[in-house]
C-alpha cells in the first residue's frame, strides 16, 4: 500500500495573504487541488490523507468532491509547526495501515509534482528504505550570520536542494518522530533534516526545477508560467 500525506497546515504567512498559500486559486482551480490530482491520477498511489489547516477541513471535502478526489479517505488536524503536523498525520496513519506501508509526505504547495518523481521516490523508499528528491545548486552559496554581509562561501557540489515527497516506510517514520520527542527535538524543518539531527542518513531520488513550492507571490507567478508550458505541451 502506498500513501501520500499531504502536509497542509500551514497559514502561509510569508506569503502575506489572508487565503493560506495551499487555497490560493490559480487559473481558477486552487494550489491544493493541482497537488491532490497528481497523487489521484497516480496508479501506485492507494490513498490520500491530508494534514490540513483548522478550519479549513470544509472547504478542503467540498474541494475533493468537486475535482472527483476518490482517494482522499482522511483530513487529520494540523499542528503548530510542520514537524507537529507530520507526527499527526503519521500517528493517526499507524492506527489504520500497516508498519512496512509505503508514506509519501508531500508539501500541499508544491502542485508540479510529477509522475515520475512519485513513482522514483516509490522505487527508491523500496530499495533504501526512505527517499528524498533532490536537485543540484545551480547558484554560488553564501554564509552569513545577519542576512546582511557574508561570513563565507560553501561549495556548491556538496550541497543539493530537498524537495518533496518524502518517502518512508511507515513504521521507521513513526519511529524517527518518536525518537525526536525523546530527544526534545521540537521544530526540524523536515523530516529529512530530522533524520539527519538523528544521526540517520537519507537517500536521495529524483528532483525537478519544476517541482517548486509556493511560498512566495512571485512562485506564483513561476507556476503560472509552468502551467501554460504544460498546456502547450498538451497541445502540441
Ligand atoms: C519539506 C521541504 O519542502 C523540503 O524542501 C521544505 O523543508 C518545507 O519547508 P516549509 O517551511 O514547510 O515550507
Amino acid at each position: 500500500m502506498n500513501i501520500a500525506l499531504l502536509i497542509a497546515g500551514g497559514a502561509g504567512t510569508r506569503m502575506k495573504q489572508d487565503i493560506p498559500k495551499q487555497f490560493l486559486t490559480v487559473n481558477e482551480k486552487p494550489v491544493i487541488v493541482y497537488t491532490l490530482e497528481a497523487f489521484q491520477k497516480h496508479v501506485e498511489i492507494d490513498v490520500i490523507a491530508v494534514v490540513c489547516l483548522e478550519g479549513w477541513e470544509h472547504v478542503l471535502e467540498a474541494y475533493a468532491r468537486q475535482f472527483n478526489i476518490t482517494k482522499l479517505q482522511h483530513i487529520f488536524p494540523g499542528g503548530d509547526c510542520g514537524q507537529a503536523s507530520i507526527r499527526n498525520g503519521i500517528y493517526a496513519l499507524e492506527k489504520e495501515y500497516e508498519k512496512d506501508d509505503i508514506i509519501l509526505i508531500h508539501d500541499a504547495n508544491r502542485p508540479m509534482v510529477s509522475a515520475d518523481i512519485i513513482l522514483d521516490c516509490i522505487v527508491k523508499t523500496k530499495q533504501f528504505g526512505n527517499a528524498i528528491p533532490v536537485i543540484p545548486c545551480a547558484e554560488a552559496m553564501l554564509e552569513t550570520e545577519d542576512g546582511m554581509v557574508s561570513t563565507g562561501s560553501y561549495p556548491r557540489e556538496k550541497l543539493k536542494r530537498t524537495q518533496t515527497p518524502h518517502g518512508f516506510k511507515l513504521g521507521d517514520i513513526c519511529q524517527l518522530h518518536r525518537e525526536a520527542e525523546k530527544a526534545g527535538i521540537t521544530n526540524s524543518v523536515a523530516s529529512c533534516t530530522l533524520m539527519i539531527e538523528l544521526g540517520k542518513q537519507v537517500h536521495f531520488s529524483m528532483g525537478s526545477e519544476k517541482n517548486i513550492k509556493i511560498t512566495t507571490v512571485d512562485d506564483v507567478d513561476i507556476f503560472k508560467a509552468l502551467l501554460l508550458a504544460k498546456r502547450s505541451e498538451w497541445l502540441k
